[in-house]
């Protein structure tokens, strides 16, 4: 957690009165105070306050808004991550409208009542929270050692240590996980962190490839082995030579290419299709699939002794939706990536749209989430992205963050504590440094989640 102490809060406002007033409004957080547009970015450049309350009736045009939305448009360009609360006379709803969908966090209407003030601040000081959490667990890589891997989860961790503790034994490696967890990703670290990570990966996707085509593909073949075969073709095990050859779909490879494939694993010699020599070749293989291979086995479908040669080695590849904290941080890195890709300023995500991604099943995995925020990046309207953007509902939820102000805080507490501890492997004395709490208060704030 930040520390308490330094939750800075700037006042834009040019009434004196109201600026008073405001003032008080506030507890628990350090108060700085503006006039106009100008002084507010220096304010914003200075401190970077997490929150801004903005009076949009600015000087010199204070009867009009224009002034308080080109001030709410700079503040978030040169902060995105500021949480803008709009303040606006009693019948503007129409300006609170636009500024919200110009990135403003949120509207309060005069006239000005402390305490709802005072909590609006409170939420939108944890949402902060939440994300300058996530931003950093990011920019220190999340803690996963494996190249293209992002994650904080504690299973993830421990298959990306398993990972990285199997790539250098030259053994055959069996992934499993169901579609668009990332097992391509993981079978790249394999041959990254192997000794022929200078040699070629190569990937083959069983199920995509017809089967009459799937065999002269892994195999290759000699000119006039059959019909329109020109010219000597070699296939992509061969192609392989001295690397990694991945094989996607394992499961859904056809029987009579299930006993090529074992004999090429027992004897590592193959031949081509109309060849008429044995070939040998070096490859480190790796096979993945989201299928049940003991349903597969079972039905006659998948040759138990080709199972046990490809999974010298098996690593299970957990589901997204088992993943703690996994889909904000993924849906975060997907933003940074495409934001840059499509040149596009998106300022962040709404609490909406972090409360429907934290909340979704993603029976899709990572692939459905990257996917989910490239067209939300391409099509959202305003600055930030809503879950209206993000085009997917969740079931049994209206869409927003908890009202309650201990529930909020709650949530962000236990998230933060969950990834804190994932990030640290689970080292207490780590985590309470990370979080900037002493050791017995994270011990007593354990216990209140019934966190082990
Ligand atoms: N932990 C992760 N961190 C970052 N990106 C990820 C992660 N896992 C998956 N991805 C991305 O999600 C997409 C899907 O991943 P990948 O292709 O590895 O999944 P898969 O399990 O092989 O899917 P399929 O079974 O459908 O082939 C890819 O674009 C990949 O880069």
């Amino acid at each position: 957690m930040l520390d308490e102490s330094v939750r800075k809060l700037l006042i834009v406002e040019d009434d004196p009165g109201l600026k008073t007033q405001l003032r008080w409004c506030f507890q628990g957080f350090e108060v700085l105070v503006a006039e106009d547009r100008e002084q507010a970015l220096a304010q914003v450049e200075r401190h970077s306050p997490a929150i801004v309350t903005l009076d949009l009736g600015l000087p010199p045009d204070p009867a009009n808004a224009t002034e308080g939305l080109a001030a709410l448009e700079q503040i978030l360009s040169l902060r995105p991550e500021t949480k803008v609360i709009v303040v606006t006379g009693s019948d503007d709803r129409e300006n609170a409208l636009q500024a919200i969908a110009r990135g403003a966090y949120d509207f309060y209407q005069k006239p000005v009542d402390g305490d709802v003030l005072q909590l609006i601040a409170e939420r939108a000081h944890r949402v902060y929270e939440l994300e300058e959490e996530n931003r950093r667990l990011m920019r220190q890589g999340t803690g996963t050692p494996l190249e293209g891997v992002i994650t904080a989860d504690p299973q993830m961790l421990r298959v990306c240590k398993t990972i990285e503790k199997i790539a250098p034994v030259d053994a055959t490696v069996l992934l499993l996980g169901d579609s668009g967890t990332g097992k391509e990703v993981l079978a790249r670290a394999v041959h990254q962190l192997s000794a022929r990570r200078d040699q070629r990966f190569v990937a083959i996707n069983c199920a995509a490839i017809p089967e009459n085509l799937l065999e002269s593909e892994l195999f290759g073949y000699e000119k006039g082995a059959f019909t329109g075969a020109t010219r000597q073709t070699i296939g992509r095990i061969e192609y392989a030579e001295g690397g990694t050859l991945f094989l996607d779909e394992v499961g859904d490879l056809p029987l009579p290419l299930q006993a090529k494939l074992l004999r090429f694993l027992q004897e590592r010699v193959i031949e081509r299709l109309g060849g008429r020599g044995e070939i040998p070749v070096d490859v480190r293989v790796v096979c993945a699939t989201h299928q049940k291979l003991d349903a597969l086995m079972a039905d006659g479908r998948f040759r138990e002794d080709l199972y046990y040669r490809i999974s010298e080695l098996s690593v299970n590849i957990p589901p997204l939706g088992e993943r703690h904290g996994d889909a904000v941080l993924l849906a975060h890195h997907f933003l940074d990536r495409f934001r840059r890709q499509h040149g596009k300023g998106r300022s962040g995500f709404a609490p909406d749209a972090l409360a429907a991604i934290e909340r979704y099943s993603w029976p899709g995995n990572v692939r459905e989430l990257e996917n989910i925020i490239r067209k939300a990046v391409i099509m959202a309207d305003g600055p930030q992205i809503t879950a209206d953007d993000l085009g997917f509902t969740v079931p049994e939820s209206n869409g927003e963050a908890p009202i309650k102000l201990r529930d909020a805080r709650d949530q962000a507490e236990s998230s933060a504590i969950r990834r804190a501890l994932s990030r640290t492997n689970g080292n207490i004395a780590q985590a309470a440094d990370v979080l900037g709490v002493s050791r017995p208060t994270l011990y007593s704030l354990l216990n209140k989640f019934g966190l082990k």
